[in-house]
């Protein structure tokens, strides 16, 4: 099957070269192709070039494009989308008053949600799950990251990593699995930290990686959560079993788990609304990507991720949702995309960036997808007739999007 795409009136983000990370000033430059065309075969990027340039191809579906804007599929790289129920009561808590905080303190958030998963089937969690990834995809996702760690059993864990991988198996998009077993310390743990630790280590990660229903390894690195030694034990087990580290940190405390992680050659830090000089010095030469989320900080009215500080430090930045019940039950990255413009101030080529290319860094699929490059997955999206690409951020709350293609399919 090829689908040929025509007279494009911008085609973003098209590589000669097959990049795969974008840092620093280089993110500011966002390459474009106007009056465009595209050829895919099967799933991959076959041919593009200028409309002057084309002669003329036979192709078994030919989309016309005037006006719009064609651009790689949005690579979401942090997310929690299997999870039972919502958590309506505590959004309404915090409007009245309570901290994120204080409603985990009193055992909500986090462990609300592991007690509602507790009940729910390994079908019933599916159901829900595809639900939003339908809803994700028709929103421009290509590729998404997807975590356990509202389980906080084995057995629960295992539940939601082998819900993962039916994701995997049935949807067209391109799905990475996390084991966050360590996301909070569960009820029956309370007093010892150090057996659920121990749990994990040896129980845990063996089980998951025999099943193989993980590529990463992640731990709620925060004041309350998970300490430095926790993590590192952690990462350290992981990394034996072949899980690549990936961490939740500096959310609402800086105490050193931005080198860990580099220490432990992470292959991203998320969060990050909280950084010291110390954090940006630790990401320097390393290969680890910074991942901000900003529709959490949008959601729990919390600092945004300092995008500037790290960009102009030469550093890249990846974008993502962190769909989850508790701090951003959205997984709009058209959304992510306006908030990061208009709040972190990144330029809307910074951010296109951020969400496409470096997002797929933070998945460690880059080489395949994030960008326009011959020979890379065809997941694209094709947007209604709009202005320019910088319409994106700008037209905030508006669904610019028409069509997506994933893996060559149109959805
Ligand atoms: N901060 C830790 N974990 C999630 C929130 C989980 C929840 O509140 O359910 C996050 O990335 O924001
Ligand atoms: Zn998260």
């Amino acid at each position: 099957m090829t689908i040929l795409i025509l007279n494009i009136k911008e085609l973003i983000q098209t590589r000669e070269t097959n990049v795969t990370i974008v840092k620093g000033a280089d993110m500011k430059s966002l390459p474009i192709l106007k009056n465009a065309y595209l050829l895919i075969d099967h799933d991959t990027i076959v041919e593009f070039g200028k409309m002057e340039d084309y002669i003329n191809i036979e192709a078994d579906e030919t989309i016309d494009a005037t006006g719009k804007i064609v651009m790689p599929a949005w690579c979401d790289s942090h997310s929690h989308i299997v999870y039972a129920g919502d958590r309506t009561q505590e959004f309404v808590d915090r409007i009245n008053g309570l901290t994120y905080e204080d409603i985990a303190n009193r055992g909500g958030g986090i462990l609300n949600s592991a007690e509602k998963l507790q009940h729910a089937t390994e079908d019933e969690l599916y159901e829900q799950a595809s639900n939003r990834l339908n809803t994700l995809i028709k929103m421009g996702t290509g590729a998404l990251e997807i975590k356990s760690g509202y389980g906080l059993t084995v057995d629960a864990e295992l539940k939601m990593l082998r819900v993962i991988k039916k994701l995997k198996r049935e949807f067209p998009i391109k799905i990475k699995a996390t084991l966050l077993a360590a996301h909070a310390l569960p009820k029956a743990y309370k007093n010892n930290k150090v057996a659920y630790v121990d749990l994990i280590i040896n129980e845990m990660i063996p089980k998951v990686c025999a099943e193989d229903l993980a590529e990463y390894i992640d731990v709620f690195c925060e004041t309350g959560y998970f300490d430095l030694e926790d993590t590192q034990k952690i990462l350290e087990a992981g990394k034996t079993h072949g899980l690549i580290p990936k961490i939740h940190v500096n959310q609402f405390n800086a105490f050193g788990g931005v080198a860990l992680g580099v220490a432990y050659d992470a292959l991203s830090v998320d969060h990050l609304e909280v950084m010291t000089s110390e954090d940006i010095t630790a990401l320097k030469g390393s290969n680890t990507m910074p991942v901000a989320l900003p529709s959490c900080s949008y959601f729990l009215s919390i600092p945004y991720t300092p995008a500037r500080a790290i960009i102009d430090a030469g550093l890249p930045l990846a974008l993502a949702t962190d769909y989850n019940p508790g701090s951003s039950p959205s997984g709009n990255m058209n959304f992510v995309l306006s908030t990061a413009c208009i709040k972190m101030s990144m330029t809307p080529e910074e951010a296109i960036n951020a969400a496409t290319i470096n997002g797929a860094y933070a998945m460690g699929i880059s080489s395949q997808y994030g960008s326009i490059c011959r020979g890379k997955k065809a997941n694209l999206i094709i947007t209604k007739p709009i202005p320019s690409y910088q319409y994106l951020p700008y037209s905030f709350g508006e669904n610019c999007i028409e069509r997506v293609i994933i893996n060559g399919r149109i959805i």
